[in-house]
């Protein structure tokens, strides 16, 4: 039976009496249009209160890649711009200004420690010019006394103030930036009298460091074992993973470092030490309290000529030559601005603390909330981790309901080795990585963000000449430049994230030099508002 459309009950309940006036029909619209009205409003609302049930679940983005890939900088270098909208740090904002003060430690630290890792090579190279016979100081005045070098000590009594700890740190950095015991096939360099003066004049410098050092704890020093060969020992399908092995946190070194431990809390030793030595009345006393800032200040103010004799000598500079050693694209490297920093009056600057070098121990927790811009109202939740093969064991507990990881790669360290094992190339292992976080089951969901960080030093090494395919067999016969290999590595890793999602999902990847703070900041905002479009997808899909 087909039925008309005036037979249907509703229709006929809703339609207006047949004998309704004028008056009754305006009133009657009138009354339709106000339930209308008031039933949008009500929808309004509704999704409204959606909406903000949405943005109740905070965001959680992890940033992950090795040691000194440069996380901690791409958070440092956001939080420096006064105008950033994007992740805006408001933990970091309020504490930025005391923050800023005690990276000052750190800064002077690295600079420190610019120095001793050069005095301690020049110490090496004399005794190794002495021992083939020639004077290690030929005097250029006519009463110099003759060199005071002994051969069964690399370090004179009279020049070197090292204890065999000291020495046993000396070595392992040394290590770290690739200083071999000396350089050979060479003629002995020709050093004088003003390098052995340089060495003595600067030895107080040794002490310093190792007060800075035990002020700041373990963050202050590089890590250099490893107890895992696995390149992703949270993975429990990785081989050699302590999780596979179901070996407990406890037994790991860096298991019981946990966020109180991080860069912040090596920061606010520095506080503390600062706050006892305030009178109440906000001015520091002098004499017992005084500021180790300030006393370190000063023996560097009292350095700074021998410093910069030493960092523009010629032999010295023949002599890093020689040992292939590159000291200024180590991290956290100040020598060039020697003038500027080694004064009493120092102020540091924002660029300053971007590149500051300071490890991330364990994991350290950022909770912002959005107060304008698209993620308005939206809780972030920021992870910076330790990077070292030992201190990626414990990023497993962090991955569950993870919207995003920015993945960092620093792509200039192709011809390097991880400081933790020599035996490992850092791009195969940022590349073994990057194969166990997509492949991860539990971050299937999750938007990855590649950066391939450190361009403006691979520019660098490029220019001078490196070339990749020495490292990088299969690079082979490409072009020796940025574009062609930056677009050879990204290639790479957007086949291992195409081989071994579980799921497939895009690529993302930005070329990065994050200490550049104003292109960052640029590219932060794009991944922000990428990363907030996917996390209000999955809310809705909820
Ligand atoms: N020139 C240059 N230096 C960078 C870049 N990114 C980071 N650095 C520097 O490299 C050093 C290491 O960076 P961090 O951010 O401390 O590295 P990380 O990944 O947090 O390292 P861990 O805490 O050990 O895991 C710092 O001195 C940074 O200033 C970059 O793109 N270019
Ligand atoms: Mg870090």
């Amino acid at each position: 039976m087909v039925r008309s459309y005036e037979d249907d009950p509703l229709t006929l309940a809703m339609a207006p009496p047949p004998n309704e006036t004028p008056a009754q029909r305006e009133a009657r619209e009138r009354a339709e249009r106000e339930a209308s009205r008031i039933s949008d409003e009500i929808d309004a609302q509704l999704r409204r209160e959606r909406e903000t049930e949405k943005k109740k679940k905070p965001v959680k983005l992890l940033l992950l890649g090795q040691s000194e890939s440069g996380k901690t900088a791409t958070l440092k270098s956001e939080c420096t711009l006064p105008t950033a909208i994007h992740f805006q740090l408001l933990y970091a904002r309020r504490q930025w200004a005391e923050d800023k003060s005690s990276w000052t430690c750190v800064v002077l630290l690295n600079l420190i420690r610019n120095v001793n890792d050069i005095l301690d090579m020049l110490g090496r190279e004399m005794v190794a010019a002495q021992t083939a016979g020639l004077p290690a100081a030929s005097s250029s005045h006519p009463n110099a006394k003759p060199s005071g070098i002994s051969t069964s000590n690399a370090d004179s009594p009279d020049s070197s103030p090292l204890s065999s700890d000291d020495e046993a740190v000396v070595e392992v950095r040394r290590a770290s930036i690739g200083v071999g015991p000396s350089s050979t096939g060479h003629p002995p360099l020709k050093f004088r009298d003003t390098h052995r003066l340089l060495r003595l004049r600067l030895a107080p410098l040794r002490r310093v460091q190792a007060d800075l050092e035990g002020r700041l704890g373990a963050a202050a020093t590089e890590l250099y074992t490893s107890n895992t060969t696995s390149a992703a020992p949270f993975d429990p399908e990785a081989e050699g993973s302590l999780l596979a092995k179901g070996k407990e946190r406890a037994h790991h070194t860096e298991f019981s470092i946990n966020s109180r431990n991080g860069w912040k809390s090596a920061l606010e030793r520095f506080r503390a030490a600062r706050r006892s030595g305030d009178d109440g009345h906000g001015t520091l006393r002098r004499g017992a309290h005084r500021d180790l800032e300030d006393e370190v200040l000063s023996v560097l103010a009292g350095c700074r000529e021998d410093i910069r004799a030493l960092w523009e000598d010629r032999v010295v500079r023949q002599m890093m030559a020689r040992r292939k050693v590159r000291i200024e694209d180590s991290a956290g490297f100040f020598l060039n601005d020697v003038e500027r920093i080694a004064r009493e009056d120092y102020q540091i600057t924002d660029d300053d603390i971007v590149r500051a070098r300071l490890r991330t121990l364990g994991v350290q927790e950022y909770r912002v909330t959005f107060e304008h811009g698209h993620s308005a109202g939206n809780e972030w939740r920021m992870y910076d981790v330790g990077g070292t093969r030992s201190s990626r064991v414990v990023w497993y507990s962090y991955f569950d309901d993870c919207d995003a990881i920015i993945f960092l790669a620093p792509v200039s360290c192709f011809d390097e080795k991880l400081a933790e094992d020599k035996r490992v190339n850092r791009l195969e292992d940022s590349y073994m990585l990057w194969k166990s976080v997509c492949s991860c089951k539990l971050l299937a969901r999750t938007q990855l963000v590649l950066f391939l960080n450190k361009c403006d030093l691979l520019q660098a090494k490029l220019m001078r000449g490196v070339k990749i395919r020495d490292s990088v067999p299969s690079f082979g016969e490409r072009r020796n430049d940025v574009a062609t290999a930056t677009k050879y590595f990204q290639q790479h890793f957007k086949e291992i994230q195409r081989t071994f999602s579980p799921v497939q999902r895009p690529f993302y990847v930005h070329l990065t030099s994050v200490i550049d703070t104003k292109s960052t900041a640029v590219t932060l905002g794009a991944v922000e508002e990428s990363i907030l479009r996917d996390h209000l997808r999955r809310a809705d899909l909820m």
